[in-house]
């Protein structure tokens, strides 16, 4: 495996300008510190709650934001900071994403001329033989082909989403949040082929809230708060006890899980963009607190081979 990462965020920032009440812009500052590393051949899962920036960083890596951000920080493909247009050269290419909405798909467009567009052979039996191969995979029936996205159910779109990115064979393929909808069978065979994809020298960011399949199939997590990167765990690191991992909001989320006794963290959510912190975002929560906490934004740092914003963590 190679050592630089394909795919580098570095301290991303996101702030939409908004215009309040008579006129006046403000800023609102809604992601302050994202980082990841993604790696030829590995799977990076991001798990976090609803509203910590996980679709934001897949369309400020995709150069689909909306015109009203602003970004900081850098985004790096290969070695490269990207700018937007060289995003927009490498997005459906390079780097596919599978949209969080089925909103995403042309609604004027028969499912399967759209999963044929990301097909880079343009031999049509070969096209076919593609399709085909992939409906059959996730019990599609071939006459879906002819349908119209506003004819799918639920989990029928979102299985057509995950084939147009599979059809491609683009570099990076960014999920988010890609097995909502669908039956166990289908699950189970998503995921087999996420780990057969990365296994094959792609690499795969997984956006979920579902951290036990992320913890099935990924060789790392991320784990992000309140817009922040918290953590870079191994997945291994969630199989041996809550000690191997670094920041104690990754502690705390470890005792939440299923096979762990769903022991609830507390009844605090995480702070809305308007109300963010001055120093650590899970500062009101943590129980390693003190002032310095409060007082800045903790860099990210590696501890035993994994990553941690948290100036406390051993
Ligand atoms: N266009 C926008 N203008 C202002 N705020 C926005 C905009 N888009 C997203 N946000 C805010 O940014 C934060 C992060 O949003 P994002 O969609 O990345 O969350 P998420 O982690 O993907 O959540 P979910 O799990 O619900 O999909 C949220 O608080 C959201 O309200
Ligand atoms: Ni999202």
């Amino acid at each position: 495996m190679s050592k630089e990462p394909i795919l580098k965020v570095k301290d991303l920032g996101i702030s939409f300008s908004q215009y309040t009440n008579g006129l006046v812009r403000r800023d609102l500052n809604v992601i302050r510190n994202l980082d990841i590393e993604l790696y030829e051949g590995e799977i990076l899962a991001v798990v976090g709650s609803s509203g910590s920036g996980k679709s934001l960083l897949a369309h400020a890596i995709l150069g689909i934001l909306p015109d009203n951000a602003c970004t900081q920080g850098d985004i790096i493909y290969k070695g490269e900071i990207l700018d937007e247009k060289r995003k927009e050269k490498l997005r459906g290419d390079e780097i596919v994403l599978i949209p969080q909405s089925v909103n995403y798909l042309d609604p004027l467009k028969k499912v399967g001329k759209q999963i044929k567009i990301s097909i880079k052979d343009k031999d049509k039996k070969t096209q076919d033989e593609i399709v085909d191969n992939l409906f059959k995979k996730y019990n599609l029936d071939k006459k879906v082909k002819n349908y119209y996205p506003f004819q799918l159910s639920g989990g029928m779109a979102r299985k057509v989403l995950l084939s147009t990115a599979l059809a491609s064979d683009s570099k990076v393929i960014i999920a988010d949040e890609p097995t909502p909808g669908l039956d166990e069978e289908s699950l189970n065979e998503v995921l087999k082929d996420f780990r057969d994809i990365a296994d094959s020298g792609r690499a795969i960011l997984m956006i979920t809230h579902d951290i036990m399949a992320a913890l099935k199939i990924a060789d790392k997590v991320a784990i992000f708060y309140a817009g922040s990167t918290l953590e870079i765990a191994n997945t291994s690191d969630f199989k041996q006890k809550e000690v191997e991992l670094r920041h104690p909001y990754t502690k705390a989320l470890y005792k939440a899980l299923p096979n762990h006794d769903f022991v609830p963290i507390d009844d605090k959510t995480q702070p809305l963009p308007n109300e963010l912190p001055k120093g650590c975002v899970f500062s009101d929560r943590c129980p390693l607190k003190d002032k310095n906490c409060e007082n800045q934004v903790p860099k990210i740092r590696e501890i035993r081979n994994g990553k941690v914003r948290c100036i406390y963590a051993t």
